[in-house]
């Protein structure tokens, strides 16, 4: 038949597949689970690596009034606005910048979550274990990387990827 293709060996990756509603052949990416009617031309890719599994952060949260537990080891009752949280946030977070002092010096001292008791470290966590904007930030950095602030219904960290 013209313009059948040999059935020549298809590049990495592919396999050859019959559609039964069409009776054509079509073509599956072994790795991404898509199919195509064309033939491919090349081989199919690994999923492309999107990062690390998981990371490992520290991180100093400053709690408000409207935040969902306004309450932690260091205060009963948390009455700060989120602008004056920001605000120490900020001031922490400068001081960390200038070598002022250690992050794990100001987290222990001033985080309202209780891994405060571990200079702020979380330990190693993959996605979808914590909120997504903390998610996002913690990924997004280096290592050895301080965020700027992030808000969450927690209140407004500052996170530091360590691993
Ligand atoms: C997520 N997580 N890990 C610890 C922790 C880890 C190691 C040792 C002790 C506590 C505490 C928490 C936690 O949710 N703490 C909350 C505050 C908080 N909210 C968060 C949102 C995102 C990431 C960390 C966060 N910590 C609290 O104490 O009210």
């Amino acid at each position: 038949i013209p313009g059948k293709m040999a059935d020549e060996q298809l590049p990495a990756g592919w396999e050859k597949r019959l559609s039964r509603s069409t009776g054509q052949h079509y073509y599956l990416n072994i790795y991404t689970k898509e199919s195509q009617w064309d033939v491919p031309d090349k081989p199919a890719e690994p999923v492309s690596s999107s990062g690390p599994e998981q990371v490992q952060c520290s991180h100093l949260l400053v709690k408000h009034k409207d935040s969902r537990r306004p309450s932690s080891w260091r205060e009963d009752n948390i009455t700060r606005t989120k602008e004056e949280a920001l605000d120490l946030v900020k001031s922490y977070r400068e001081q960390i910048v200038q070598g002022k002092a250690s992050f794990a010096d100001l987290a222990s001292k001033y985080s309202d979550c209780s891994s405060a008791k571990r200079g702020g470290d979380l330990g190693s966590f993959k996605k979808g274990a914590m909120q997504k904007p903390f998610e996002e930030a913690s990924f997004a950095l280096k290592v050895g990387e301080l965020s700027e602030p992030v808000f969450t219904d927690s209140g407004v960290h500052i996170i530091l990827q360590s691993l």
